[in-house]
């Protein structure tokens, strides 16, 4: 194939997965597609990807499939994501990040210097209903706001969105609708059942088990 050994493309494996790859593209934090994604395309380590068509069937008879946002990260967008966290210049607060500066990001976790993504064993995303439309967000509503008005991506409710850099997306945040509470613990114990770890100030962001020690890498995102 086009891609280094062990990785494959999910959509290979797992057609049915919703792809919204938003570091393609302008519509995430940064504003502008990261360096290193010629196009929009789920890549990862081969095992992540047979795991995440795991939780993909297994959550069939319930109606409900993945949404992925984010896979292998290329160790350029990962600098191109760190160089706008550190900028000096441009607004400290935005909607996707309304109570926490852009510049504390890095050190408060949201933003990683070194990425597991960049090793093609970590996965951002969430859960929609089968065959939901993509609804598209409410620009300028803060990510925080209750999901009648940010909007809800096509997304069953998480009570924030993705990438939204605040305490409330802290997986284990209190406060937040039941609805949106239960979601996420529906998410992580569907990912914990085919070996997806999540990151507690995310809930949308996952490790696959096992990846301790595996290589970052660089090549660029393509599509087919
Ligand atoms: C930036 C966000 N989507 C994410 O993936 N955060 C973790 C901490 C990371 O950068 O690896
Ligand atoms: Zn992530």
């Amino acid at each position: 194939g086009d891609l280094p050994a062990g990785f494959v493309r999910l959509a290979d494996l797992a057609p049915t997965i919703r792809q919204d790859m938003r570091y393609a593209g302008p519509d995430n934090v940064t504003g502008h597609p990261l360096a290193g994604y010629a196009g929009p395309a789920c890549i990862l380590r081969t095992e992540a990807a047979q795991a995440l068509a795991a939780v993909q069937r297994d959550l069939a008879p319930e109606g409900l499939g993945l949404v992925v946002f984010d896979c292998y990260r290329p160790q350029r967008a990962v600098a191109d994501l760190l160089a706008w966290a550190r900028a000096g210049d441009g607004p400290q607060r935005a909607p996707d990040h309304p109570a926490v500066d852009r510049r504390a990001l890095v050190a408060l976790g949201y933003i990683a210097a070194r990425s597991v993504h960049s090793t093609g064993y970590a996965v951002d995303l969430g859960l929609a209903r089968l065959g939901a439309p993509a609804s598209p967000g409410q620009a300028g509503a803060p990510c925080t706001a209750p999901v009648a008005r940010r909007g809800d991506r096509g997304l069953i409710d998480f009570g924030t969105g993705f990438d939204c850099f605040d305490p409330k997306s802290w997986t284990a945040a209190s406060g937040l609708p039941a609805e949106a509470a239960r979601n996420r613990r529906r998410l992580v114990a569907a990912m914990r059942a085919e070996g997806f770890a999540n990151y507690p100030r995310e809930w949308w962001h996952f490790g696959y088990d096992g990846h301790a020690g595996a290589a970052a890498e660089d090549f660029p995102v393509t599509a087919p």
